[in-house]
């Protein structure tokens, strides 16, 4: 009934298709000697290119990359184990580029300072395509100058009092319903809550069905930045770009009913951002945000703010369940201010002033945790870092776990020691957000929510 596979074509293209494998392989292989022999020529002549392997021809170390995404340690265990192995600046290939990680505080100081000259901010081409090319993440310099002119008038103190106050009621609000809940797992709370005080300051959206479906898209968005990038149905980074295309779609409307005067007049940035391109057209001198950079970067700000503030909280958290005596310290303070403050229905930003200790835990927490663990920037010039030959095109990362953990940068720097910031601390030995023109926007804004928290969480619970 059923006829054998005899059909000469069939064996003709086998026989083809080994053939090209074969050739490919070769080519392949020539190619990578070509390289190794490049390499080699340039080390023989003393210019020193920092170790570190580049893992096989096309994929390098991409494999091990995303392996190490996935098995449960986190993506900086890639970084941890290369940097145990090889030192303080040592080079791999991740998704066909060469990418150079140092960790010195000098390294760090060259590269931020010099946004123009030698570096610029990159991300790779994936993630770009998720968070928007108008995106702050993506701008080049000149754009990036523009933009962040625009958009730092946001993050006023204004903002941020109104933020406090807001954020103090959300934390209230969510605090009643843990004590039902037998476990509480802490970062899934700290999502929700970073990701409604994100969504109420930006778009005043508080409830319903338009900011549920936002946040799971947001989440599809933030998993596919991790995810490879094959774009094919049932793949996470195909759900993340039809993620992003629901996502626009949504700040569209929202915008348009803005325009029409459907919704109400709203305090949030979008808001501003409307009302200061009405401003800057009238007046002609100000750079006009288009619709499509207001609303990657609202999508920017989403994800910029609620994963990593989320994150610095749970790690806090932990980091105190750990010490007791910073525990009690901590409490006696917040205490204290809880008395000062009874009368009130919710914390105002000079509160926040009035909890110093609790300042330097929120610091320590983000050094210990290095929330964003390495600053990616791409080489404009041929440099040299660390005595080490890094070419124009190649990728150089700051990491700043490293340098936050460096004994010798901080003493015992595996204990939890907010004292230790009693001390001016070094210049460039604190990056968790980041130096120089790319410092993060949020930055007052993360801190004030983390203090919130601590707040709340310690004189409401025991
Ligand atoms: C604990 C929480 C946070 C941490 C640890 C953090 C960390 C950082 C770091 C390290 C950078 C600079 C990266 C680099 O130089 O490559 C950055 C940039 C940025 N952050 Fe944050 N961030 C936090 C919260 C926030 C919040 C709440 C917002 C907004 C509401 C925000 C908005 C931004 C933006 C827009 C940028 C891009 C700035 C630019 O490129 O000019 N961040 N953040």
């Amino acid at each position: 009934m059923f006829k054998l596979v005899e059909d000469p074509c069939y064996y003709c293209l086998c026989f083809y298709a080994v053939l090209v494998l074969g050739a490919l392989l070769c080519l392949a292989s020539q190619l990578w000697k070509m390289l190794k022999q490049l390499n080699d020529e340039e080390e023989s002549r003393g210019v020193e290119i920092p170790p570190g392997s580049l893992g096989f021809p096309f994929i390098g170390e991409t494999v091990q990359f995303m392996a190490a995404i996935n098995s449960g340690k986190g993506f900086y265990e890639f970084v941890r184990v290369r940097s145990l192995r090889y030192g303080n600046c040592f080079k791999t290939n991740i998704f066909g580029e060469t990418h150079v990680f140092v960790s010195r505080t000098e390294s760090a100081k060259a590269i931020l300072n010099n946004e123009l000259g030698k570096f610029t901010k990159r991300y790779i081409k994936s993630i770009a395509e998720l968070v928007g090319n108008q995106s702050l993440l993506c701008a080049s310099y000149h754009q990036h100058k523009l933009l962040r002119g625009r958009l730092v008038h946001l993050f006023s103190t204004n903002s941020i009092s109104l933020l406090v106050k807001q954020f103090d009621q959300l934390i209230l609000n969510n605090l009643n319903c843990w004590e039902d809940g037998a476990t509480v797992i802490v970062l899934d709370q700290a999502l929700k809550i970073t990701f409604k005080a994100m969504c109420k300051m930006l778009l005043s959206l508080e409830s319903g069905q338009e900011l549920e479906d936002l946040q799971e898209d947001v989440g599809h968005v933030c998993k596919a930045m991790l995810a490879f990038p094959l774009r094919f149905p049932g793949t996470q980074f195909y759900k993340g770009l039809q993620a992003r295309k629901r996502i626009m779609s949504t700040l569209e409307k929202i915008i348009r009913r803005r325009r029409e005067g459907l919704d109400s007049k709203n305090e949030d940035f979008l808001q501003h951002l409307l009302a200061e391109d009405e401003n800057s057209c009238s007046d002609g001198l100000m750079y006009r945000l288009s619709d499509a950079e207001i609303q990657d970067n609202i999508l920017t700000m989403i994800i910029a703010g609620q994963d990593t503030t989320a994150s610095a909280i749970t790690w806090m958290v932990k980091y105190l369940g750990e010490n007791q005596k910073v525990l009690d310290q901590l409490k006696a303070e917040q205490l204290q201010l809880a008395e000062k403050t009874s009368k009130k229905l919710f914390l105002t930003l000079d509160d926040l002033n009035e909890m110093p200790y609790a300042s330097k835990v929120v610091k320590e927490s983000l050094r210990m945790a290095s929330v964003v663990p390495w600053f990616p920037r791409l080489v404009l010039q041929d440099c040299e870092i660390e005595g080490y030959k890094i070419k124009k095109g190649w990728n150089v990362n700051i990491d700043v776990k490293s340098i936050h953990l460096d004994p010798m940068v901080y003493s015992e720097p595996n204990n939890f020691n907010p004292s230790r910031f009693d001390d001016e601390s070094k210049p460039y030995s604190f990056l968790a957000f980041g130096m120089g023109s790319r410092t993060c926007l949020g930055m007052n804004m993360a801190k004030a929510m983390m203090l919130v928290f601590l707040h709340r969480f310690l004189t409401t619970y025991k």
